[in-house]
């Protein structure tokens, strides 16, 4: 059962991105970010820099996406992406031990490329044909958003370093074309799901940070917290922050990668956003020049990414392991 009782922490950005920030303040968010992803792995932030109409138009766009007909949306399928972009199917994505796919449907873009890179994590971003969805209504705001959570995730980034008490340019080490990955979700309403099934089952993101954005009133995400469960309200102009696991990794355990999932309860499709903010392919732990003990020492993002996508994820009964694994590295 979720617990009424307990709340993710609110966290103003305002006092550290304010131009008038001074170092004082900027020191009080550093200590309640820490705080918070110490605690939690999760908090909520207001005053982070991304315009309202930004974050609307955003939602809009992702509606407009997912109601073209469903051939058309197949035809972008990730799974013949080789840098897995695109659009994922309710059903294409099954974690192990999961009892059900997850009910919803996606689409991914990420830093565009020219060519395709091994080992499938850089390469050019699929767009619906303009004849499909008008670049205004589809591929302009989308862009737009993404360059909006790319500065916050980078951010981010910063204030969780400087909470380890580096310097936050330390961020320039690993993060010289980072992969930052957004993945653009519909959740169907709750009579559209199976008895038992979950939007997104329960599972901790692999990577960086990842910068959420909930289309307001539509609830559904839960935060797993000493064994209860967190519901997360989706409130207007509140995103929500998450450290995953190569960040609890990295941080030798000072910070949290916790567990959490969707559940739309509600008779209305739930939008959402979610970007995930990772570092370059071949970077390794930064606070322990790649030579320290535990967790993520030598492991390259790139290592962990695909080693944690192999291990997370199957697919359903009837799929080709082929089509997943040809460098499908990104399922979250
Ligand atoms: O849609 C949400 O609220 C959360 C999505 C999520 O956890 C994920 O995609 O990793
Ligand atoms: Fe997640």
């Amino acid at each position: 059962m979720p617990s009424a009782d307990l709340v993710l922490p609110l966290i103003d950005l305002a006092p550290y991105l304010s131009p008038d920030a001074t170092p004082s303040s900027k020191a009080t968010v550093i200590a309640q970010v820490r705080a918070a992803v110490a605690e939690f792995g999760f908090f909520q932030v207001i005053n982070h820099g991304i315009p309202l109409a930004s974050q609307h138009a955003l939602i809009e766009a992702i509606r407009t996406l997912m109601r073209i007909p469903k051939e058309d949306k197949l035809a972008m399928s990730f799974l013949k992406n080789p840098c897995r972009r695109g659009y994922e199917g309710s059903g294409d994505t099954f974690r192990t031990g999961d009892k059900m796919h997850d009910a919803k449907e996606a689409f991914y873009i990420g830093r565009p490329s020219e060519k395709i890179e091994p080992p499938g994590f850089h390469g050019p971003n699929i767009w619906p044909s303009p004849e499909l969805v008008p670049e205004a209504e589809f591929r302009d705001p989308v862009w737009s958003y993404y360059q909006e959570t790319n500065r916050l995730g980078r951010e981010i980034w910063q204030l969780l370093i400087q909470g380890l008490g580096h310097p936050g340019e330390l961020l320039s080490q690993f993060t010289k074309k980072p992969v930052v990955m957004m993945k653009m979700i519909r959740y169907p309403p709750f009579s559209s799901t199976l008895p038992g099934q979950f939007g997104v089952g329960a599972h901790t993101d692999f990577g960086g940070v990842t910068v959420l954005l909930q289309e307001a009133g539509r609830n559904g995400l839960e935060v797993e917290h000493k064994g209860e469960w967190i519901p997360v309200p989706a409130l207007e102009n509140v995103l929500v922050i998450n450290a995953g696991d190569m960040i609890a990794g990295w941080s030798g355990g000072v910070y949290q990668s916790a567990k959490h999932r969707v559940i739309n309860k509600g008779e209305e499709e739930r939008i959402s956003c979610a970007t995930f903010w990772h570092g370059d392919l071949d970077a390794t732990n930064p606070f322990i020049d790649g030579k320290g003990e535990g967790a993520a020492g030598d492991e390259t993002v790139a290592d962990l990414l695909v080693k944690r996508f192999r291990s997370q994820f199957s697919l359903m009964k009837g799929k080709k392991t082929e089509e997943v694994v040809r460098g499908e590295v990104f399922a979250h």
